[in-house]
């Protein structure tokens, strides 16, 4: 450790193609900038940049960007010209989103040659991910080698998952050898939206029985009793559980089998049939689900039977983590899909009372980026909009671990 007394972290959130950060002030969490490079490996990437702590303008730039390392090189330029350069001594740590840890990780980790070993190690199993996640590491360490970097797992805050939910039904020593089970995703999401929805409903989170639905471009469920996870969707990989932007979600395994044997493709092209081509985008060639409301408000019918397919498989996990769960205090729906589109919470949820689930519409129809219940006060279970934030909560812990050890 360096002995650095910098009160800032930087969280750099890096998806297949895309990076996020923010730079966070931890005296009081403050944001002083954020910002998003899309597209990035496309001749049309696209940089934002939102310079918070001085108020200034947002500022794009579009052009190419051919990798993550030139994204981050390129995020640093802009922070630089805020005068919040990677150089600043004021800076504590960096905090990087790591999507699969495997079963070694279950806490947040500072960076060492070791840790990058096992990140790369675990590429096969999370091949969107972790490869971007590694080149953010890497070029930040390059930039800034005196400083923390800290990974922070989305896959930690499952690992307290029972055997009989993590294992799947097949033979155990085959699994062990290739690390087979069900480690989901999103933890980081699912543990911030789980603790801010008991602070929603004034409890404890070790007092309350959570679902959350974390619907974004991934999409996954937990079931959380009392603060710790006892059930995911996602599994070895990303790809398994709710249907997806891209992904398709839960499908019988010999569908595969068909693919290869009948369909005569290779297991690449499956691979990216299922991970890319599938979910909303495969059933109707959109993934956005604004775009799929229009359509459906439009009357177009491959939408509508795409909006209806996604929201089947949500209800089906719902009813699924509500048995697991035996009494549950809330759903909290977030990210992207859950916090913004009203008509997917109110399908989701539509006959359902019987499990003491409903939306009121009025209060479900109010747009706000802050918690709130969108169910009837009279309701059993509270139907919730948590945003999420996972930044905030890979900065806090980022912050927290580089503060014991220095
Ligand atoms: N106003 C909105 N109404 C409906 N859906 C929305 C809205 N805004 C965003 N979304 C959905 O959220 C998705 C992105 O979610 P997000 O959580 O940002 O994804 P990720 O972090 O996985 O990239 C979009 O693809 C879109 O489907
Ligand atoms: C794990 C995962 O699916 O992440 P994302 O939603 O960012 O693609
Ligand atoms: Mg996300």
């Amino acid at each position: 450790m360096t002995g650095t007394r910098g009160t800032r972290v930087l969280v750099l959130n890096s998806g297949s193609s895309s990076l996020k950060y923010q730079l966070l002030d931890m005296r009081d969490s403050s944001r002083l900038a954020a910002g998003l490079v899309e597209r990035i490996g496309e001749q049309t990437s696209r940089l934002k940049h939102t310079p918070l702590a001085s108020g200034g303008d947002v500022r794009e730039a579009e052009g190419p960007i051919a990798d993550h390392d030139a994204a981050l090189k390129a995020v640093a330029q802009e922070l630089s010209r805020d005068g919040l350069g990677l150089d600043s001594p004021d800076l504590a740590a960096i905090g990087h989103r790591v999507v699969h840890g495997g079963m070694f990780f279950t806490e947040p980790t500072v960076v060492d040659d070791a840790v990058i070993a096992e990140i790369e190690r675990l590429i096969p199993v999370a091949p969107l991910h972790n490869p971007a996640n590694l080149t953010g590491i890497r070029t930040a360490r390059a930039l800034r080698p005196d400083l923390p970097q800290v990974a922070v797992f989305d896959t930690a805050f499952h690992t307290t998952m029972p055997e009989s939910a993590a294992r799947y039904a097949i033979d155990p020593r085959i699994a062990d050898r290739h690390r087979i089970r069900r480690y989901g995703f999103h933890g980081t999401s699912h543990a911030y939206v789980s603790r801010a929805t008991a602070e929603l409903l004034g409890r404890a989170p070790e007092d309350v029985n959570v679902i959350v639905l974390h619907l974004g471009n991934g999409a996954s469920a937990s079931a959380v009793r009392g603060g710790r996870c006892v059930d995911t969707s996602m599994g070895l990989t990303p790809l398994e559980g709710l249907v997806m932007g891209t992904r398709s979600g839960d499908l019988d395994p010999a569908v595969i089998f068909h693919l290869a044997r009948v369909g005569g493709m290779s297991m690449d092209e499956i691979d990216t049939l299922l991970n890319k081509r599938s979910g909303l985008f495969g059933l109707c060639g959109d993934n956005d689900m604004r775009e799929i409301r229009r359509r459906i408000d439009g009357g177009d019918e491959a939408a509508s039977l795409a909006f209806d397919i996604y929201v089947h498989r949500l209800k089906k996990y719902i009813g699924a983590y509500y048995a697991v769960l035996g009494t549950v205090d809330a759903v909290a729906f977030t990210a992207g899909v859950g916090e913004n589109a009203a008509p997917v919470r109110e399908a989701a949820v539509a006959g359902l009372e019987g499990l003491g689930l409903a939306v009121d519409p009025e209060r479900n129809a109010v747009r706000s980026d802050r918690p709130r219940i969108v169910s009837p006060d009279a309701a059993r279970v509270a139907v919730a909009v948590v945003p999420t934030d996972e930044e905030l909560e890979i900065a806090t812990q980022t912050y927290a671990l580089v503060g014991k050890n220095t």
